[in-house]
């Protein structure tokens, strides 16, 4: 309020000062001190503590108030989607990198947060497996290490659980998670468990008491209880009485509201989101939010009761709708056709005509087959059946649709030739068998086709998609291979998913050094995916020469004595990072506003 060095000139300011120390206390207002000068006022009067937060910006603290564009901060790299790392994701949308959820993340909790707690981390390790029990397809186990290997790196325990399957009546070999266990032991190089139960039996706590810093055990398929698909509280406070603190990973299983997803959050705190389950968000919400047009969604597979009615919402967001798999022969049966003995789910029916006639109002095309490739039986474990292939409109009684035919491939094709953005979720027949595999084989191939030579943004999610189009060889061409099938229909829809819901909230990080105390609500819900010093770790670093631009533009007194080091103390926590990891440190900075070149006083 003015000249505050000198102390005849100091009572505006640190009455000031101390105003907006008790309106913060009292009042519970939220109070923003930025500048040099000021926060050193505000430092002297020791009122700093009651303060919201002391910002080491002056002028950029206003010019974000104003909603400018900080052009230092513009300027920065985006951030690159970290699924990329292992999932062969190729293009960025635009919009994705610019929105983020603000919440707390496993990158946010350190050696001191997690050596020698016992950490419960929902990875969604439902991966698909052969008659003989084979995994067949390891994309989400490989995509849940990063996070798992991160928290063994800094001395936890970890207690990996996830559902495997949809198993009715308690457990059943087929839906057992050893085959995962021995997997990701493989995969990481460690002995890796599989514990008989998820819940805290007796011997699932002798178990995790055995463990030591560093080891990773892997409970139990979660919905062998039928509460877990419930939300139920007892399995959740069963669960989470074996850690200390939850990550949720699971990207593929966040539109679930399970027990391990959402309930373990009531009973462990802090609950954060894993590395996957941020990347996969930071990527599909700007995909969806913001898409490039014409979209196409093709919705395939067999999960006809969980996929048909999220359609309904998606025809808000996309152009043309494709159907596939087994969904096809619910809309058939609606349409008044016969379809043998093909998967139907007569219960869904009326949806089914409600839904094309919004998709006719709309303008939203939907495409079914129009020709069919039946079996005379479900071909189970690959066996080999009678083959025939026949219009839509002309399936024989006793036979099954279990692919798409010649002609609807190529209708396909034509339908998404102009396509900008597809998202492909389930496959467009049993492809597990080579002679229903043809169908989802070419769509996979013209969807890579469509990202490569035009520039679409593919996105492929789902289990057994992702299997089948890993298997084809095609999975670095496309944009994006997600872990998430279900969860990403969802995020399509515009849904919140319950798992991401449910996590912390991200305090300010200037909080660790800048002596912040409360949040203001919006803080909690925006942030950029600007890249950041700690996407870089010790092979971007060692060795290596860095330019930082600090502010430690710090008042100086007559005699060049710093009277307030905030800016200084708020620098370190980078640099030090920086030496940490083997950098040779180059700060540069200015001070003051030196007119005509080097000056005693400005250095
Ligand atoms: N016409 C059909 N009749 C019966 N099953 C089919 C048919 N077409 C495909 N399927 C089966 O659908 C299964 C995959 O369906 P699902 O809905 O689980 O897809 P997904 O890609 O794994 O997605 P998500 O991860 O969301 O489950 C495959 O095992 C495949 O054999
Ligand atoms: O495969 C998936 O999409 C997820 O693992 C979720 O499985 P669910 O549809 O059985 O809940």
């Amino acid at each position: 309020m003015g000249v505050f060095e000198s102390p005849q000139f100091s009572k505006g300011t640190y009455d000031v000062a101390e105003c907006i120390a008790e309106l913060t206390e009292k009042n519970g207002a939220i109070s923003i001190i930025g500048g040099g000068d000021s926060v050193s006022a505000v430092n002297k009067s020791g009122l700093a503590p009651k303060m919201s937060h002391i910002s080491t910006g002056g002028g950029a603290s206003l010019e974000l108030l104003e909603g400018k564009v900080l052009p230092g901060v513009a300027a920065l790299d985006e951030k690159e989607m970290a699924a990329a790392a292992f999932c062969g994701q190729r293009k960025v949308p635009k919009a994705s990198r610019t929105s983020l959820r603000a919440k707390k993340s496993v990158e946010d909790l350190g050696e001191a947060d997690l050596k020698g707690k016992t950490v419960l981390i929902r990875c969604d390790l439902n991966v698909p497996l052969n008659a003989d029990l084979e995994i067949t397809d390891d994309t989400r186990i490989t995509a849940s290490i990063p996070t798992i290997e991160y928290l063994c790196s800094k001395g936890a325990k970890v207690l990996a659980c996830s559902h495997l399957g949809r198993p009715k009546d308690g457990p059943e070999e087929k839906f057992s998670l050893k085959p995962v266990a021995k997997k990701m032991g493989e995969l990481m190089k460690k002995d890796i468990k599989c514990a008989p139960d998820c819940k805290a039996t007796d011997e699932v706590k002798g178990m995790v008491s055995a463990m030591s810093e560093g080891d990773v055990l892997i409970l139990e398929n979660t919905r062998f209880y039928k509460g877990e698909t419930k939300n139920d509280p007892e399995l959740a406070e069963s669960m989470a009485s074996l850690a200390d603190l939850f990550v949720n990973d699971a990207f593929g299983t966040a539109h679930r509201a399970h027990s391990s997803t959402e309930g373990v959050t009531k009973f462990l705190k802090p609950s954060v989101s894993g590395f996957l389950l941020k990347k996969e968000l930071d990527y599909l919400k700007g995909a969806v939010d913001s898409p490039v047009k014409p979209m196409a969604a093709i919705v395939g597979g067999a999960k006809v009761s969980t996929k048909i009615p999220v359609i309904e919402s998606m025809l808000e967001k996309v152009d043309k709708v494709i159907i596939g798999g087994g969904m096809v022969f619910t809309f058939l049966k609606a349409r008044g056709l016969s379809v043998g003995n093909s998967l139907v789910e007569d219960d869904l029916i009326p949806v089914v005509k409600k839904l094309e006639e919004q998709a006719k109002a709309k303008g939203v095309e939907i495409i079914l087959p129009s020709d069919i490739a039946c079996g005379d039986e479900f071909p189970a474990g690959g066996k080999e059946v009678n083959y025939k292939v026949v219009p839509a409109d002309d399936i024989p009684d006793g036979w099954l649709g279990l692919d798409n035919g010649p002609k609807a491939t190529e209708e396909i094709k034509a339908a998404l030739a102009d396509c900008k953005t597809v998202i492909w979720n389930g496959p467009m027949g049993v492809f597990e068998s080579p002679q229903f595999s043809k169908g989802t084989y070419d769509v996979a191939e013209c969807i890579a086709e469509l990202t490569e030579k035009n520039g679409a943004i593919s996105i492929i999610g789902g289990g057994d998609s992702v299997s089948a189009v890993n298997k084809s060889g095609l999975a670095p061409k496309m944009s994006h291979i997600s872990t998430g099938g279900g969860a990403s229909l969802e995020l399509l829809e515009g849904k919140v998913l319950p798992g991401v819901a449910a996590l912390d909230e991200k305090e300010m990080a200037a909080a660790a050094f800048c002596g912040q105390r409360k949040v203001p609500k919006a803080s909690r819900t925006s942030l950029r995916a600007k890249k950041s010093v700690e996407d870089l770790g010790e092979a971007d670093l060692k060795g290596k020469t860095v330019l930082i631009r600090c502010d430690l533009n710090v008042p100086l007194n007559a005699d060049l004595e710093i009277t307030d080091d905030t800016r200084i103390t708020a620098s370190i926590p980078t640099i030090e990072y920086l030496c940490s990891k083997g950098a040779k440190v180059l700060a540069c900075s200015h001070l003051a506003a030196p007119r005509t070149g080097p000056r005693r006083s400005s250095r």
